[in-house]
């Protein structure tokens, strides 16, 4: 817990983005597209659905359902991406970069994650489009994990960066990246010290929580993300990075909803929702790290900074005041489990 004494009464920030968000589609977009909205001024919108988002003319039409699922009066803007296949051509990197709307391509290593299920095999099938991203500037979004049966989970992201990561910057050395969702040490380090143009977001779940978590009295399945929670010297150097001041680092919340049934469950979808309270997560984290000068570059400059947009105007302000999180949220037809249901925190969005 925070030491109240030396903490000030409230923090007032430029209005923060999230550089890595799952709002999914229908009814449950609608559900929590609102929490999202109400913290961050805009979102990258991962393209996981069922289908997956992998065309420019899908990436429009969906962005359109986000717009037309936000409540009146509320200022959001989606910043849309493509969900890379072994078969996307460059012309649809073209397309994607004149339609005005998509920001980024998102590579889901297949069987990585929720909906990977179309993602790349092999990255040497995609080179020819990865050129054409390079050539436009379009940023390249990577679930950075292998899925090679013979590597331990824990392990997945650091044998990604030998394997993935070096031969694919040695070849494009020019294509903006970001390791999404960084939870090891080892990327912290490669992003920190890595030549050109690369950065990572970091989660707030990733900052607060090692993997005792995950099993913390008995199995707790809404703290399974992927890549998975590691042991406490990567949430130590995740926590290092995001406080640094180093550019590089950027707020990505990977607030990805699941019905409660689908996380509770003998085989449990992963993922974390905090939509709902991921500024009040991140001023906890960077509290307890003494840095609570440094969140408002990682949350509200880096970001943009990194992708070439301009910094948001407008403030938000979290005041430092314990409430507690609900037990459910509704969503869609069922409901969502918030992370920290029923905890009590430290610090609240007004
Ligand atoms: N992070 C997760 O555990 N899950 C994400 C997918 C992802 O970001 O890998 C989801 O879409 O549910
Ligand atoms: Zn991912
Ligand atoms: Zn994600």
């Amino acid at each position: 817990m925070s030491d109240f004494e030396t903490l000030p009464d409230s923090i007032t920030i430029t209005r923060p983005d999230d550089w890595h968000l799952h709002l999914r589609d229908g009814a449950t977009l609608a559900s929590v597209l609102p929490h999202s909205a109400r913290q961050f001024g805009r979102a990258i919108v991962m393209p996981n659905l069922k289908p997956p988002v992998t065309t420019a003319a899908a990436a429009v039409a969906y962005r359109d359902r986000i717009l037309a699922a936000l409540p009146a009066g509320m200022a959001f803007d989606p910043l849309m991406t493509l969900y890379l296949t072994n078969n996307t051509p460059p012309d649809e990197i073209v397309r994607a970069q004149e339609s005005g709307v998509v920001h980024a391509v998102k590579l889901y290593p297949a069987g990585a994650t929720t909906n990977s299920d179309a993602g790349v095999t092999d990255i040497a099938n995609c080179y020819k489009t990865l050129e054409k991203m390079q050539e436009v500037g379009m940023p390249f979004l990577v679930h950075g994990e292998v899925t090679d049966h013979d590597i331990d989970l824990f392990d997945r992201e650091a044998v990604f960066i030998e394997r993935v990561m070096r031969p694919l910057r040695r070849d494009f050395p020019a294509l903006k990246i970001v390791f999404e969702h960084i939870t090891t040490k080892d990327a912290a380090q490669y992003v920190a010290e890595a030549e050109g143009p690369i950065a990572a977001t970091i989660t707030a779940h990733h900052l607060l929580y090692n993997r005792n978590e995950i099993f913390k009295g008995g199995i707790r399945p809404h703290y399974y993300c992927l890549p998975v929670l590691k042991r406490e010297e990567h949430r130590l150097a995740l926590v290092t990075a995001a406080t640094s001041g180093d550019e590089r680092f950027f707020l990505g919340t990977d607030s990805a909803p699941h019905a409660q049934g689908a996380k509770e469950a003998a085989c449990g979808c992963a993922g974390c929702y905090t939509a709902l309270h991921a500024m009040e997560l991140y001023t906890e984290a960077f509290a307890r790290a003494g840095a609570l000068d440094k969140l408002e570059a990682f949350s509200s400059f880096n970001g943009p900074d990194f992708y070439d947009l301009p910094r948001n105007t407008g403030t938000i302000t979290l005041k430092r005041e314990q409430w507690t999180l609900p037990d459910l949220l509704p969503m869609a037809d069922a409901q969502v489990v918030p992370l920290n249901a029923g905890e009590t925190i430290n610090w609240k969005m007004v």
